[in-house]
């Protein structure tokens, strides 16, 4: 397997851009996903790595050759990448074994070595007792691993996989990321998964790029997006909770921040000079009698041994977790404990210093 690497990417269809300046390097059995939405680049990029798009400007270079840029195309089907499509787009007249045959047939394996390759495909996707039947006679997640054997038995150089779970139902879908997770970890392939699903691209992915208009807006593990958006567009596109413009701040010292916000001063961890906004999560909003900050509750919604309270407090709204029902109207007192407060590159207004405010 093999290092993945964009460089300056951009393509335009119709004078629309569908990809604007991409630059990331996948490391050698890397699981990452592109998460964003839709109509953000996803599929483009995917695209573009298989070879059924034509890059406009900049390269793509898996494990070293130049896959695609100035006066360079390899073909798809000389690229030794692996495919999973939403549409399993398997054989209907064949059977399990022989729609994952079939890539070795098309190489004219011989029999012994195709037939090795085979059943070592369907052990690692759980597969073995359904090598006798037709697609037909498979719901879709077993349909959907029959896919990923059959681009598996090929031994690809990398796995593209676009939106491969989009089709099956909630418990199907769980149960699914488990086993793509598991194959990844068995497998150790290069793993590029296209989805708009962040709770799929945080569970499994080991990075996560964060894609919108046709750009990377953050290209990290899944806790560092969490715990530590760049701008505001992924501290709202990525988890729960609020994104709020600071009024003020002050100077940070050894990576923590009073900042203003909420009409408080509040403690925070901070990465930039002179941040411009917090985001603050669930998990930082305490529920707290003797808090300064009173908040009225607009919306309670229970999620499974928790109720999640959307809170009203000076213009802004807050998400917390609490372990009871809240009613709407109902005011309680909250403390804030570490929002992380960053810098967003397109935020217009300068805040003040604290002392000004
Ligand atoms: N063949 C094409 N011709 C014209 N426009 C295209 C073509 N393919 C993609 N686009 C446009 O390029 C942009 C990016 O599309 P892309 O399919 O990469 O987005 P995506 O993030 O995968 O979206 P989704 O999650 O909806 O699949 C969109 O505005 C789309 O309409």
């Amino acid at each position: 397997m093999a290092d993945l690497i964009f460089s300056g990417i951009s393509k335009t269809f119709a004078g629309a851009r569908a990809l604007d300046g991409i630059d990331a390097r996948i490391q050698k059995g890397e699981f990452v996903a592109l998460l964003g939405p839709s109509g953000c680049g996803k599929t483009t990029l995917l695209r573009l790595t298989a070879g059924f798009e034509v890059p406009d400007t900049g390269s793509v270079t898996l494990d070293g050759q130049v896959l695609a840029g100035p006066g360079t195309f390899v073909p798809p089907e000389d690229r030794n990448i692996g495919i999973v499509f939403q549409s399993y787009a398997l054989w209907p007249h064949k059977t399990v074994a022989g729609n994952v045959a079939y890539p070795l047939e098309v190489r004219r394996l011989p029999v012994a070595e195709r037939r090795r390759r085979v059943a070592e495909a369907l052990d690692v996707t759980g597969l073995t007792a359904f090598a006798d039947r037709a697609p037909a006679q498979l719901s879709g997640g077993q349909r959907q691993r029959v896919a990923l054997a059959r681009c598996l038995v090929a031994d690809p150089r990398a796995v593209l996989l676009d939106e491969p779970l989009a089709n099956l139902d909630l418990a199907l879908r769980a149960a699914m990321q488990e086993a793509f997770a598991a194959f990844h970890r068995r497998t150790g392939a290069t793993m590029l998964y296209v989805t708009h699903d962040q709770t799929e691209a945080l569970a499994f992915a080991d990075r996560v790029a964060v894609m919108q208009g046709g750009r990377i807006r953050q290209f990290d593990s899944p806790e560092a997006l969490y715990d530590r958006p760049q701008d505001c567009f992924v501290a709202g596109f990525v988890g729960d909770g609020a994104v709020i413009a600071l009024a003020a701040t002050d100077t940070p010292i050894g990576g923590r921040i009073v900042v203003r916000a909420v009409g408080q001063p509040i403690q925070a961890r901070c990465g930039s000079a002179a941040p411009t906004h917090i985001c603050v999560r669930p998990e930082q909003v305490r529920i707290d009698p003797a808090g300064p900050i009173r908040a009225r509750v607009s919306g309670c919604a229970y999620q499974g041994g928790r109720f999640r309270l959307v809170l009203e407090t000076q213009g802004e709204t807050l998400v917390a977790h609490a372990p009871r029902r809240a009613h709407p109207g109902e005011e309680m007192c909250l403390s804030l404990g570490s929002p992380w407060a960053f810098r967003d590159p397109a935020a217009q207004v300068f805040p003040q210093a604290m002392q000004d405010a």
